[in-house]
């Protein structure tokens, strides 16, 4: 067996493993990544990049058609085969050559196998051919292995080859009818992208679409998604399903209802990579999220394992995960090097805005960008709260961005503090304009001085201007 020593090892070479390494190596010391698949993760290959890619073209097709003068312009449908053409380009060809030269000008040492922690900075990889090497770590292992997608015990779902989130985004054909169990985000993106691609859709939302935003959310997405010739079922409740001899699946509601389809896709959130990575030889259970303190040390790992990403289950966001792994690689060279850990609040060592600042951009139609606490869950945070709420379709700059534009604002403002919590805007690319809410929110710029950030007209923009005269000065 191979056994080769390295300052930090990471596992997994998803967003948030690559960035982990690139940021140890910055600091000055070296650094090896393990991989099982494909350099990149699942952000790369099935997940943010090809599903976005499936919805931007219907996205940009939409705009064209409410404006006159360029929807005369539009002579046919969405080219179904353009479209997963140019998602298999965005998805590399599920080729990782890319990453690996990235991996190799970074300086970062690439081990392919399934990596398992076997005793205290010890980890064994296995490659395909069974053969294995031994890495150990001089100061840290950083577990980012990431999540998969959860398949629930429903009779008869495993035996009928249901889609996941990998197989929907990585679809070489649109099916004719796509039944999806679940109404989170996948659902909804999912459920906008195939029906624009031409498959006839059913989504059986049991907890309702979106229930985590804003209410309004999700009652504007679903209204699209029917005018789109969806049917959206909230509250249906999949109690079983079968595939028969020719292929089709059954799905059978809980109310009676039974739905047919050509692929079922199932996408009711996800589960953490921890089940064979050797948890057990230190002492944590095998299956498990890993929890982390403040500078992402695994709880009840050792001070010298680190977890960040997906796995952690703070965020299932890649900006988010890459944003710990800045984190969690500055603060291994930090204590590294014995230079001081800037722990607190804020602090270059800690993922603070995992807690309260999280931007989330749904690519639905319309587009749902939504950053911090919804007005339910500043309430349940126990925050004196006020809600804002104002007409998107109402600025003058939307009005003119497309005609009959639909959208809507809505702002959380803590009223002890006189700062704004939380902000979702729904409506046609309102994605590019939620970075000023997450500015206005880690500044906890005051609401008085918000009042001297003008924004331009006549743009979607003045949106904040009309907020802020709906709270009044
Ligand atoms: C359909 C879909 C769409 C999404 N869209 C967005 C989006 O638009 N924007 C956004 O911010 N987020 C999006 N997400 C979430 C995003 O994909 C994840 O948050 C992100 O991929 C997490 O990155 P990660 O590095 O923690 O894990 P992953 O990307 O899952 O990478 C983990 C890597 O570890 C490897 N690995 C696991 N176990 C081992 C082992 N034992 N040994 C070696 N290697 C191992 C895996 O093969 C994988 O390459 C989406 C998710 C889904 C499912
Ligand atoms: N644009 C984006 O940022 C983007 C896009 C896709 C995915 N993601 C991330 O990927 C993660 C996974 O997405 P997801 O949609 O799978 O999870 P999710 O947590 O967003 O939604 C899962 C939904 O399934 C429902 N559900 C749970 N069990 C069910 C069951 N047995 N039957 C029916 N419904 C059930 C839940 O109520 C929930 O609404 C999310 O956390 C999200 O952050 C992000």
């Amino acid at each position: 067996m191979t056994t080769m020593e390295y300052d930090v090892i990471v596992i997994g070479a998803g967003p948030v493993g690559e960035n982990v390494a690139d940021r140890v190596v910055r600091g000055g010391l070296s650094a090896a990544i393990v991989e099982r698949e494909l350099v990149g993760g699942e952000c790369s290959y099935w997940a943010c990049m090809p599903t976005k890619a499936l919805l931007r073209s219907a996205s940009a097709l939409r705009a064209a058609r409410h404006l006159p003068g360029a929807r005369e312009a539009v002579t046919g449908d969405l080219d179904a085969a353009a479209v997963l053409g140019r998602r298999d380009s965005f998805a590399s060809h599920w080729k990782d050559d890319g990453q690996v030269s990235w991996l190799e000008s970074a300086g970062i040492a690439l081990h392919r196998g399934q990596g398992r922690i076997v005793s205290t900075r010890a980890v064994e990889v296995t490659d395909a051919d069974g053969a294995t090497a031994r890495l150990t770590a001089r100061h840290a292992v950083v577990v980012a292995t990431g999540s998969s997608a959860l398949l629930p015990d429903i009779p008869g779902l495993r035996e009928s080859a249901p889609w996941s989130s990998r197989e929907a985004a990585s679809a070489s054909s649109v099916p004719r009818r796509l039944a999806i169990i679940g109404g989170g985000v996948v659902a909804a993106e999912m459920a906008t992208a195939f029906a624009a691609l031409g498959s006839s859709v059913t989504v059986l939302a049991r907890d309702g679409l979106l229930p985590s935003a804003e209410p309004f959310a999700g009652e504007l997405v679903t209204e699209s998604l029917r005018e789109a010739g969806v049917s959206v079922r909230l509250g249906a409740e999949a109690v079983a399903v079968n595939r028969d001899d020719s292929g089709a699946v059954h799905i059978k509601t809980a109310a009676g209802e039974r739905i047919e389809a050509d692929e079922v896709l199932v996408a009711v959130g996800r589960t953490p990579n921890t089940q064979d990575i050797g948890l057990d030889r230190v002492g944590l259970a095998p299956g498990a999220w890993l929890a982390v303190d403040d500078t992402l040390r695994v709880v009840g790992g050792g001070e010298w394992l680190y977890a960040a990403g997906d796995v952690n289950r703070r965020v299932l966001l890649t900006h988010q995960g890459k944003y710990q792994a800045r984190a969690v690689g500055d603060v291994i060279v930090a204590r590294a090097k014995g230079a001081t850990v800037e722990d607190g609040r804020w602090g270059r060592h800690v993922a603070t805005a995992d807690e309260r600042a999280v931007p989330q951009v749904v690519f639905t139609d319309p587009e749902i960008a939504s950053v911090g606490l919804t007005a339910a869950a500043a309430e349940a945070a126990g925050l004196r709260i006020r809600v804002v709420d104002y007409d998107l379709g109402a600025v003058a700059g939307a009005s003119l961005h497309a005609d009959g534009y639909r959208g809507h604002a809505r702002m959380v403002v803590d009223e002890d503090r006189k700062v704004i919590v939380g902000l979702t805007l729904a409506g046609p690319d309102v994605a590019e304009l939620i970075h000023a809410a997450t500015i206005a929110i880690v500044g906890e710029v005051p609401l008085d001085r918000l009042w001297h950030a003008v924004p331009a007209y006549p743009t979607v923009s003045e949106v904040w201007l009309r907020l802020l005269e709906t709270y009044g000065r």
